[in-house]
């Protein structure tokens, strides 16, 4: 009986045996967790992989380990953080001029705070890091993924989008603040940036798509009570990293997704997403909002390369 349920648990099963040699992927928050499950399972696969990390020493510990149990060298950390625009830039600056290519980038990276905390650019550190620091990446990159074509971005969200909102008097919790309401509101924001992200590449072959990995036993919750004592009290409801990684494995490599785009996944398969997520005039308005906070015009080709320089 055990067996079936801990089975039913650990979820969808990416069953894809596509290989990705040639292809260059980058993942944020690839030290750890589902991000280091992924950089391996497509260092695997043959992918050059990018493993952009705040702290590269974790990186490297990980990257390492990928190294030899897969045989791929071609598995590279470079340092980036994601609460600080300037190493943001810093990053895509220096991976535009070293790498020709990318086809899959992995927006993975996740902060799940206990109290109030900001960026180095001011913003509250859930929606600094999970929604603006991707949203000024995926920016800075996107032109060496529509030359790289077809090519897929991958948004990791999570199923609590469903239990808040786009709260657009309060966006930095300047009002009033819960760090966990925080941290719904900035998945929810990762949904409606996949939605219009699909909308402003269709006919690039460029592909955008979110997913909920499941329930995960990772370092998610070091500085959350909640999560800590879930993990501890009802471990067998979660999945494994590697179990976690499955449906953002298979977002990167479907054959079936290759003109798949705006959805949202989970469990390898597509997911209900809740209203709020299907919203198109508050994902129209957090896009504007976004690219005001981040002092970046998405559409205009000259901000796109001055933003580079600044
Ligand atoms: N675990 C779960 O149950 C669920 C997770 N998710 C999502 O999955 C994604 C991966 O989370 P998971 O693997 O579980 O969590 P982990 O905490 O294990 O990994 C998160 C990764 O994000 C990195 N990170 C955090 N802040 C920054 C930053 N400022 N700049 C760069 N990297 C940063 C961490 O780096 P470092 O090690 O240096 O802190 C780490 O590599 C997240 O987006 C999360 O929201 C969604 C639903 C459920
Ligand atoms: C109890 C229980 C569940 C546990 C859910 C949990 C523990 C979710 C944690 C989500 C997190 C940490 C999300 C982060 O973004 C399931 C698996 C739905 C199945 C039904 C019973």
């Amino acid at each position: 009986m055990f067996p079936s349920i801990r089975k039913w648990f650990a979820g969808g099963v990416c069953t894809s045996t596509a290989m990705l040699h040639g292809k260059v992927v980058v993942i944020t928050g690839a030290n750890t967790g589902i991000g280091k499950e992924t950089a391996r399972e497509l260092a695997r696969r043959g992918a050059r992989v990018i493993m952009a990390c705040r702290d590269t020493a974790k990186g490297e510990a990980a990257a390492c380990e990928i190294r030899t149990e897969t045989g791929n060298q071609e598995v590279i950390v470079k340092e980036m953080d994601l609460s600080n625009s300037k190493s943001i830039r810093k990053f895509a600056e220096n991976f535009l001029k070293e790498e020709k290519k990318l086809h899959i980038l992995i927006n993975n990276a996740g902060a799940m705070m206990g109290h109030y905390t900001k960026t180095a650019d001011g913003f509250e550190m859930h929606i600094g890091v999970n929604h603006l620091g991707h949203f000024l990446l995926t920016f800075l990159l996107l032109d060496r993924l529509k030359q790289s074509a077809p090519a897929r971005i991958i948004n990791v969200s999570s199923m609590t989008h469903a239990f808040w909102k786009i709260n657009f008097q309060n966006l930095q919790g300047e009002r009033w603040y819960n760090p966990l309401l925080a941290y719904f509101q900035s998945k929810l924001a990762n949904i409606l940036f996949t939605r219009e992200l699909a909308r402003h590449l269709q006919g690039t072959g460029v592909t955008a798509n979110a997913l909920h990995p499941g329930a995960v036993l990772s370092e998610l919750g070091r500085q959350s009570y909640l999560v800590s004592i879930l993990q501890a009290a009802i471990p067998f409801v979660f999945k494994t990293s590697k179990e976690g990684a499955q449906t953002t494995v298979y977002c990167a490599v479907a054959e079936e997704l290759t003109s798949v785009s705006g959805e949202y996944f989970s469990d390898c398969k597509p997911a209900w997403v809740a209203p709020q997520g299907r919203d198109e005039n508050s994902a129209k308005k957090l896009w504007q909002i976004s690219c005001e906070l981040l002092g970046i015009q998405w559409d205009s080709r000259v901000c796109s390369e001055q933003s580079l320089t600044t």
